[in-house]
């Protein structure tokens, strides 16, 4: 009766059925590692067989026998090769064998401490703390569902026995509360899972368009978005979607999962184990003993687990960034051919991937050996102690019925405290990168607040500015830079590919600060002034104009302030000579763009249009016509001639450009070389100099001759 009941009211699965796929794949390779090699010899022939090559299996290298001429001698290395293997083998896969270490190239990059599972709880609590009563009402269900489930067997058994005994009164009552129990569990569990995916949801898992859904990847996002631009140098678009996207995703399941049922399993082992000391504390003790055991295993496991969910993630996010690379490069791979090679990158980190995961099968099916084995122990503890008892008359079969289903629910719930603790472990282990990259203070620019000048002439002072990349800290990139541009002026910086010119811009526009010197605006600091303010009175227009995936208007009116008008924008687009292409586009100022749709000459007089359209003190335009053709360069240098000879706004501009016949009647033209200024003065004045600007301006008129 006790198995028949063990049978069918447990409601936990058996935990071996989840990975049994996983195991099959480690066995598949386990043969795989230890397969015997063809015969490679007839035994009449004599066959020269190439070097015995060394090959590495996950780190376990294994040579390849030497074949001899003579067929037994042949055979016999053979054997006592493979016996060989066999225990090498053997020894990797103990527990501590080398077999389990992981690859030691998949490199963690740590940006902070670890997180332990204290803290990471009590960020994720001060995530959610907003709506605790959920959490709260998720905690009272969870209590009575449990305690409604643990009461479950004991009115279960204690039905069964009063029936067989005739007690009517007794039965009906038992079979009431059953009744009452069951529905009390239902509702509650209901109720908790609810609650919990609630929790969930605000936490950062959810995907519907609730009201402050997603708060872990709204944090995270804005953290990110407000770091200085050096951090973007150093981090990659790939891992760090990776981090918003899947690592999100596992550290939001602690509340909702892992933590939900490492709660609802530990409340009903603890009762499960009260319960089995008050029947028999001798037997309880065995249990508890059992248990302790299965704890002490589970932690380890935990332990294994939390690493390789680290790694896992760094290869996830390898893998994410190879993809990205490839698919934003397409036309590139394409043109070389290089589809073959792009599959062979993404393939190394998805064997990466594949030789953690079966690591982890692995551990997985040493986990449940060890739960298998202590819970059969159990049984046959209970039997034997039991039925002992039983027989000198020391319990009733009812008792001994009791104990083994409760045994049966604390070792069940020690299992699942131990699974639901390796998941918590692995949410920890991802949660780690996004805690120290939502730690990350913003930008020093986003915290302070600078001065706003009250009228801006644009007068910009470059002094002794010098500077280098942090990424790239011993190349000097700019040294001892003087310039000057005075409200109204046009300014050409030329020189070689390289010598600092867009860096010189990066600095004004506040992107980087520069590393000695300092750069004045009407007199003022660049540092002192507020940069959001500073950014607004600029057009910048760059070498490589990219556009969102949003209409064209959108993309004109991209990042303004002002209150703009359709007219607005059709006025600047119209100015950067972009009007007439755009309206013979299907829905003209409507059409949904992004950066693959339009050409390289398109796109620059879209941006040409954005600068203009926020009618900006500070003209800044580098490279801004490279990709125009002959007409639209002409037409849109024109338009630059008009915004600057316009003396209702007076307006400084920047332009640096390579085609040195698009700057001769620039005011003045500042040649850099080396990331210093070398020469400085009019298209006439450096003919006459006859240094590197007139030796450039000549190579240019012989490459056009
Ligand atoms: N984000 C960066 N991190 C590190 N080094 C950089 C970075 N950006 C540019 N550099 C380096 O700084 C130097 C100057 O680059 P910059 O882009 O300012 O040159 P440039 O004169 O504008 O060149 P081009 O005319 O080809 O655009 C180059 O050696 C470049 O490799």
């Amino acid at each position: 009766m006790a198995a028949l009941l063990l049978c069918n009211i447990h409601p936990k699965p058996p935990p071996s059925i989840t990975h049994h796929r996983k195991r099959l794949h480690l066995v598949a390779n386990i043969r795989l590692c230890l397969s015997a090699p063809k015969p490679s010899a007839s035994p009449r022939r004599r066959i020269v067989l190439p070097p015995p090559k060394a090959t590495s299996i996950n780190g376990f290298s294994i040579q390849n026998p030497v074949v001899s001429p003579d067929r037994h001698g042949e055979e016999n290395l053979e054997l006592v090769e493979r016996l060989r293997r066999w225990i090498g083998f053997i020894r990797s896969v103990l527990p501590g064998g080398s077999w389990w270490s992981f690859d030691e190239d998949v490199h963690v990059r740590m940006l902070a401490e670890p997180v332990t599972v204290s803290r990471a709880l009590v960020r994720m609590w001060q995530l959610v703390a907003q709506d605790r009563w959920v959490i709260f009402a998720a905690f009272a269900a969870l209590i009575l569902a449990a305690l409604s489930e643990i009461s479950v067997p004991h009115y279960l058994t204690a039905s069964i026995f009063s029936a067989q005994s005739g007690e009517v009164a007794v039965f009906h009552r038992n079979v009431r509360l059953l009744v009452l129990l069951c529905f009390t569990s239902g509702i509650c569990s209901g109720l908790r899972g609810c609650c919990f995916g609630i929790a969930n949801m605000i936490l950062g898992d959810g995907y519907g368009d609730v009201n402050e859904v997603k708060r872990m990847r709204e944090t995270l996002y804005s953290s990110l978005l407000l770091q200085d631009i050096s951090f973007f140098d150093s981090e990659t678009v790939g891992d760090l979607t990776s981090r918003l996207g899947a690592d999100c995703q596992q550290v939001s399941r602690v509340i909702g999962n892992d933590l939900n049922l490492i709660l609802r399993n530990g409340l009903q082992g603890v009762g499960a184990l009260i319960y089995l000391l008050i029947l028999s504390w001798p037997l309880g003790l065995c249990t508890l003993i059992i248990c302790s055991t299965l704890s002490a295993v589970m932690l380890l496991y935990g332990g294994y687990q939390k690493k390789a969910a680290k790694l896992t993630q760094e290869c996830a996010a390898s893998a994410n960034e190879v993809a990205q690379e490839t698919f934003s490069l397409m036309r590139t791979v394409r043109v070389y051919g290089t589809e073959k090679d792009e599959v062979e990158r993404y393939k190394h980190w998805l064997g990466k991937l594949a030789d953690i995961s079966l690591r982890q099968s692995a551990a997985y099916g040493f986990w449940n050996l060890s739960f298998n084995t202590l819970y059969h122990s159990t049984q046959i503890i209970a039997v034997l102690f039991g039925g002992t008892s039983i027989l000198a008359g020391h319990i009733t079969a009812e008792k001994l019925t009791k104990f083994i289903l409760y045994s049966e629910w604390l070792i069940y719930s020690t299992w699942w405290v131990g699974d639901n603790l390796s998941s918590l472990m692995q949410s920890v282990g991802a949660s780690e990168k996004v805690f120290q990259l939502m730690d990350l203070l913003p930008s020093d620019q986003f915290i302070s607040k600078g001065l706003k000048l009250q009228n801006l002439l644009g007068h910009i002072e470059f002094e002794n500015v010098s500077f280098h990349y942090s990424s790239r800290s011993t190349v000097p990139v700019l040294q001892h830079v003087s310039i000057s541009v005075h409200p109204s002026e046009v300014v050409a910086i030329v020189g070689l590919s390289g010598s600092g010119k867009s860096t010189l811009v990066n600095l004004l526009l506040r992107l980087y600060e520069p590393t000695n010197g300092q750069i004045l605006i009407d007199g003022v600091s660049l540092k002192e002034l507020d940069v959001m303010w500073w950014r607004e009175r600029i057009g910048f227009v760059g070498q490589e104009p990219r556009l969102f995936r949003m209409d064209i208007s959108s993309n004109i009116r991209y990042g303004c302030t002002r209150d703009i008008k359709q007219k607005d924008v059709e006025w600047a687009a119209k100015q950067a000579y972009a009007h007439d292409f755009i309206s013979s586009l299907p829905h003209g100022y409507q059409t949904l763009v992004d950066d693959d749709l339009l050409s390289g000459g398109q796109k620059q007089r879209i941006a040409i249009a954005r600068a203009i359209l926020r009618d900006p003190t500070v003209l800044i335009l580098d490279e801004a016509t490279s990709a125009l053709d002959a007409e639209s360069e002409y037409n849109v240098k024109g338009v630059l001639r008009a915004i600057r000879s316009d003396l209702t706004t007076r307006r400084s501009v920047i332009v640096i450009a390579h085609k040195l016949s698009t700057i001769q009647a620039a005011d003045r033209i500042v040649v850099m070389d080396a990331g210093q200024v070398v020469e400085m003065g009019s298209h006439r004045e450096l003919l006459l100099k006859d240094g590197l600007y007139a030796r450039l301006n000549r190579r240019q008129a012989d490459a056009v001759a």
